[in-house]
């Protein structure tokens, strides 16, 4: 089998270089000049600068070179996915997808793997997703992520293709929770980025990241997510690695609102659009779900970060 990545982002272009240790890999930019820099130096100098490209990655603009592999990953950010399959979609008809990104569509309320199925009706369907930053995949860093999958044997043979030397992947049918951990664990590294952002202590965080995990698992419940599928690597062990690290940019993101400063707006940060989308459809199912309202409403300047905590704390009392 072979492989292919869409997407030359810093995921796309770290899981490129993991997988490039099992064999040849494409790795596809839709932008020329990107593709000619990164064929040229050898590395991706915007998102993953001083990494070397391995020899067995060919980097192409030619989406039908690309798509002369079975399997591609999915490596774009989740409100660009269904737009990116729309420009292909008949020569992604039969293909093998791997959706490698975590969101909520905001215009749909879907997650990846429904944005396929709707956009490639016959395409085969999987989620690679779980805690690990690009830099430290593109190191060779140990990383263990879930391969979601709904038909089991189609899962098994991802599993065996995707899994690397430092990459282990391990698998689940349960694409509904694998892909609801991926995403909302986002919007909760916001609200943690602001509150330590803010100053207000890693007591705060503690209390952020668990009841935002009791909000996981709430909505993860109402769209039929098996509850362990939450407490695995796709949704306890990346809301713990997102929650705790600066090399986040949901994470970082957050901070800057908690210190009042400017952030990059080029820079892809999923749990903005996702948090709008979850507490949006919270609501409609009369969902408890302060914590995703708080950061909807904090990342779209509604309010400051200490008016937001003031909302939380001021809630009726209740039973844990
Ligand atoms: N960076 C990381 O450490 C990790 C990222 N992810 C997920 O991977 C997804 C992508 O993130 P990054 O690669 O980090 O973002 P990025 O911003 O570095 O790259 C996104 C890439 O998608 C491309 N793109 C955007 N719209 C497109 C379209 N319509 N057609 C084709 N290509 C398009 C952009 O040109 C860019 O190369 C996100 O959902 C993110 O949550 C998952 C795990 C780790
Ligand atoms: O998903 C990630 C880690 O698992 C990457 O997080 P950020 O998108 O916040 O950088």
């Amino acid at each position: 089998m072979s492989v292919s990545v869409l997407g030359s982002g810093a995921f796309g272009t770290a899981l490129a270089i993991s997988l490039a240790g099992n064999g040849p890999v494409t790795l596809w930019s839709r932008n020329g000049d990107q593709a000619k820099q990164m064929r040229a130096a050898r590395e991706n100098a915007t998102r993953l600068p001083s990494i070397a490209l391995p020899a067995d990655i060919t980097v192409t603009a030619d989406i039908a070179e690309a798509l002369r592999a079975a399997t591609l990953l999915l490596a774009v950010p989740m409100q660009k996915l269904r737009s990116a399959l729309q420009d292909h979609a008949p020569a992604l008809r039969g293909k093998t997808l791997v959706a490698c990104c975590k969101g909520i569509e905001l215009t749909s309320g879907l997650g990846p793997v429904a944005v396929i199925k709707e956009s490639v009706p016959d395409a085969r369907v999987a989620l690679l997703t779980g805690p690990s930053f690009a830099d430290d995949i593109a190191h060779g860093l140990p990383t263990a992520l879930t391969l979601a999958c709904e038909d089991t044997e189609l899962g098994k043979a991802l599993q065996t293709e995707l899994t690397t030397a430092n990459l282990r992947l391990y698998r689940t049918t349960d694409t509904i929770g694998a892909e609801l951990g991926g995403a909302l664990k986002n919007v909760m590294a916001i609200g943690c980025g602001a509150a330590i952002g803010a100053g207000l202590g890693d007591s705060a965080r503690a209390a952020l990241m668990t009841r935002g995990f009791a909000e996981m698992q709430r909505f993860a419940a109402m769209r039929g997510a098996r509850a362990d599928t939450l407490m695995g690597l796709s949704g306890l062990g990346d809301l713990v690695l997102t929650c705790s690290s600066e090399l986040s940019r949901n994470y970082r993101f957050g901070l800057s609102l908690g210190l009042n400063q400017p952030f990059d707006s080029q820079m892809t940060v999923e749990g903005v659009a996702t948090a709008r989308a979850m507490s949006d459809i919270a609501a409609k199912e009369g969902l408890d779900m302060p914590i995703s309202a708080t950061v909807a409403d904090l990342s779209h300047g509604a309010y400051s970060v200490t008016e937001a905590i003031q909302n939380l704390l001021n809630r009726p009392l209740k039973e844990e």
